[in-house]
């Protein structure tokens, strides 16, 4: 059994989704302070937490820790490069509270332009103020958003309701992809020239940390309104004390340099200040522990680490090609059936990735073995391949090919003491997604790795497509997508099929059986 750490008020669900899964222990206690938890429960292997500190001292005292997760968005509370010299992947949970943010932005907008807290209190006292709190309206005001991810898109659409026109910034943000989620992108000088409200949604991160300067604040218009739900770091606070009086500006905060009680430094240039509730509603709650159980099983059991957010992809690298090496390792061993017993493994890497050879192969090597994970080296890999008796060469590419940035993996399989089977398996990324590009003989597949797909080779002839679909249709299963190529003689073929649900073994058998497939295998990606 994994042991699970969550020191944290988190929803039940994460721990009840890893309890029925049957490989997990849970504790959960929130009444203890982290750090002396992790030393009573120094056998962690996976912690789950919300906005608490993890400091190097902390992953130190549980040496068997695989996997920290933060139920939540924003990971600046943990020390990751930390984690990652440890072997620690590092994971969050992107977008399962944002709407709670987004709905705190509108709540402290609204609450700021009619006078909420301050007008409750008046009236609370027995006072009649109502000449003191003229209010105003958000109904068709300018909005900049800073940070156009998960919150600030949702903060977008909610206030859409308020004809509010959308200005956003963000550095990955296209004019086009910012029109169709109804903004307009532009400069973050802009932003603050041109806005009644800025509302900041950046991660906190060497590249951000007091972005929001003097320069900026000074070209806000008199009256305008900045909100900060994101991070303390973003904003300077003493440049925003500076012009604030001045310009007559609001400032409403959520997130402070520390999370606990104390003065907190802002309390004098704050117009309305929140302890941290951004992601402080029950559903936000259960997602972000939902996901973080979720994702955590489909690491554990599918090594599914999209995720991560601590893995040092080289510069330069997109990481797409990463998952991609790792996708087309995972097919050659698919194909070849498991965990026959391997003896050589070919790489090409073509265009810019020849000289990220190095990294790809170690997602390779991960992917075609049980215990050789994507935390380790070049070097751990080159031994684990030598330790198994496996010869490894990586080809010279031939740039006259054209085949752009793309990778070919070969391995090479025994099926007894005389006989070998070798598998190839090539691959790019197009418009952001891995595509398999061949198998073997079969070219120009562009098929997509995800879900689960059914393969099989058979010697060609009419009605086996149909064939194939009506037994699966049988068993329940649907197909989403199909590649159905002859390899260059025409005498075989190769129906390649991503399918809804998972294909039991049974169901390919039956199939390989009815058309007497040269081949048949499930992948699940
Ligand atoms: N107050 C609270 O309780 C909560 C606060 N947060 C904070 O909000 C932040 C954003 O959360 P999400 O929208 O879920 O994350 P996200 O990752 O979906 O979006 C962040 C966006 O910021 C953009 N960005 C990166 N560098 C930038 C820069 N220099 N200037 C402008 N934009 C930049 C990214 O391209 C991305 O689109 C988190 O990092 C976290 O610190 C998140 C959840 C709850
Ligand atoms: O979990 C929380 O209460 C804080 C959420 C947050 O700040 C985040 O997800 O970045």
């Amino acid at each position: 059994m994994k042991k699970v750490l969550i020191p944290t008020k988190l929803d039940a669900v994460a721990r009840e989704t890893l309890n029925a899964n049957g490989s997990y222990e849970v504790v959960q206690d929130d009444s203890q302070e982290l750090a002396t938890l992790a030393s009573q429960h120094s056998d962690t292997y996976a912690l789950i937490v919300r906005s608490e500190k993890v400091t190097a001292e902390i992953i130190d005292a549980m040496p068997t820790l695989k996997v920290i997760i933060r139920a939540g968005a924003g990971y600046n509370t943990i020390d990751i490069k930390h984690a990652r010299s440890k072997g620690v992947d590092v994971m969050n949970t992107p977008g399962a509270n944002a709407n709670a943010v987004a709905e705190e932005v509108v709540a402290l907008m609204l609450a700021d332009a009619r006078h909420v807290v301050a007008a409750d209190a008046s009236t609370r006292a027995g006072k009649w103020e109502k000449k003191n709190f003229m209010g105003k309206e958000v109904t068709g005001k300018t909005i900049g958003i800073v940070g156009f991810g998960a919150i600030g898109q949702l903060v977008a659409k909610r206030l859409s309701g308020f004809d509010v026109k959308i200005l956003a910034y963000d550095p990955f943000l296209s004019d086009e992809r910012a029109r169709d989620l109804g903004a307009e992108s532009v400069e973050l000088t802009d932003i603050f020239a041109k806005c009644d409200y800025v509302s900041l949604h950046m991660p906190e991160n060497d590249d951000t940390r007091g972005i929001i300067n003097k320069s900026l604040i000074a070209r806000m218009k008199n009256g305008a309104t900045i909100i900060n739900c994101a991070r303390a770091g973003i904003l300077n606070e003493n440049d925003l004390r500076e012009l604030k009086a001045d310009k007559g500006l609001r400032f409403l905060n959520d997130v402070y340099p520390k999370d606990e009680a104390a003065d907190q430094t802002v309390t004098d240039i704050a117009d309305i200040m929140l302890p941290h509730l951004g992601a402080s509603t029950v559903e936000a709650n259960f997602n972000a522990a939902k996901r973080s159980a979720t994702q955590l099983i489909g690491y554990d059991e599918k090594g599914i680490a999209s995720y991560v957010v601590n893995r040092d992809v080289p510069m330069g690298l997109d990481r797409a090609y990463s998952e991609l090496a790792y996708a087309l390792a995972h097919t050659c061993r698919g194909i070849a059936g498991g965990n026959k017993q391997m003896k050589l493994i070919e790489t090409s890497f073509y265009g810019d990735l020849a000289r990220f050879g190095d990294w790809l192969l170690v997602q390779i090597v991960a992917a075609l073995s049980d215990d050789f994970d994507r935390t380790q080296g070049y070097d751990a890999a080159l031994e684990y391949l030598k330790e198994m008796g496996v010869e490894y060469f990586n080809r010279e590419t031939d740039t006259s090919k054209g085949y752009g940035n793309a990778i070919t993996v070969d391995v090479t399989t025994s099926v007894d003491a005389a006989h070998f089977k070798r598998v190839s398996v090539r691959g790019t990324v197009a418009e952001g997604n891995m595509m398999i590009s061949r198998i073997n003989d079969f070219d120009k597949l562009y098929f997509e790795p995800s879900g689960t797909a059914v393969l099989f080779i058979y010697k060609d002839r009419p009605g086996v497509i149909g064939q194939i679909g009506h037994t699966l249709a049988e068993a329940g299963i649907n197909i989403d997508d199909m590649r159905n190529p002859h390899d260059p003689s025409g005498v075989d073929s190769l129906a390649l099929m991503r399918i809804t649900g998972k294909a039991d073994c049974d169901v390919v058998e039956k199939i390989a059986q009815q058309i007497e497939a040269l081949h048949a295998s499930c992948i699940s990606y």
